[in-house]
């Protein structure tokens, strides 16, 4: 039998305005699975992940992580949740431009209390992992948007989270380098068993995944099972 879901989402409603952005969005995500978010565009697809991701707050629904209702949660502790065990890769990098790439991946330890030193080591370690070293000392503006991206994944698993969430992250990409960015997300999250919710137009992309749920009109219409 199944685990528990790592991540739930339970009938979520979110309104924008007059625009119902989700309507009963369900989806469960498993430890160490990766899922790819796909649909129309507007259909709610980047909306559901920011709710999943403790960012947006529903109107209703519940969502749940490790057991833990994220709606019940102070602020503090859910802004540390989302610091700790969640990574972020967005389309656009969304690096800090006066930071270096080596900076930028420390960040997160460097938040979470590390050394200077400790932290930029194993900063160093990711961008080697992530085959670009060659960008530490740059600055975001000085890499290709290729590199930028798998600085951004780097700093997105640096800190060994246990969700990463990627919204589009090969959407500004040519088809190689997203590629490359895909494999490279991929196998780091394999390696370190975080699970990967992914939103993504591309049919190439998500069949990175484990499983694929269709988002349509604000709710996940189709699921694939479980493997
Ligand atoms: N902050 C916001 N304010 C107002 N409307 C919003 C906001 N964010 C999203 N929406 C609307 O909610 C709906 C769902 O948007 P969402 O970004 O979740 O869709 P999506 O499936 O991710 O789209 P895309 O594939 O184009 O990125 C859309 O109609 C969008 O215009």
């Amino acid at each position: 039998m199944l685990d528990a879901p790592l991540l739930t989402a339970d009938g979520l409603h979110l309104r924008f305005g007059e625009t119902q952005a989700l309507n009963d969005a369900s989806l469960q995500v498993y430890a160490g699975e990766v899922v790819a978010l796909m649909g129309p565009s507007g259909s709610g697809k980047s909306t559901l992940l920011h709710c999943l991701a403790g960012i947006l707050t529903p109107d209703s629904g519940h969502v749940t992580y490790d057991g833990r209702l994220l709606s019940q949660m102070p602020d503090v502790e859910r802004s540390a949740l989302r610091r700790e065990e969640f990574g972020f890769v967005f389309q656009f990098g969304q690096l800090v431009p006066e930071l270096t790439c080596l900076e930028n991946v420390a960040l997160p330890l460097r938040l979470a209390g590390t050394s200077r030193r400790a932290a930029e080591r194993t900063a160093r370690d990711w961008l080697q992992r992530l085959e670009v070293t060659d960008v530490a000392d740059k600055r975001p503006g000085q890499a290709s948007g290729g590199q930028g991206q798998r600085v951004a994944v780097a700093r997105a698993l640096v800190t060994s989270p246990r969700v990463v969430f990627a919204d589009e992250p090969t959407g500004a990409l040519d088809s190689l380098n997203g590629e490359r960015v895909m494999q490279l997300l991929i196998a780091a999250a394999r390696d370190t068993g975080a699970a990967v919710v992914l939103v993504t137009h591309e049919a190439r992309v998500a069949a990175y995944s484990d499983r694929e749920a269709v988002v349509r009109d604000g709710r996940v219409r189709e699921q694939e099972p479980v493997r």
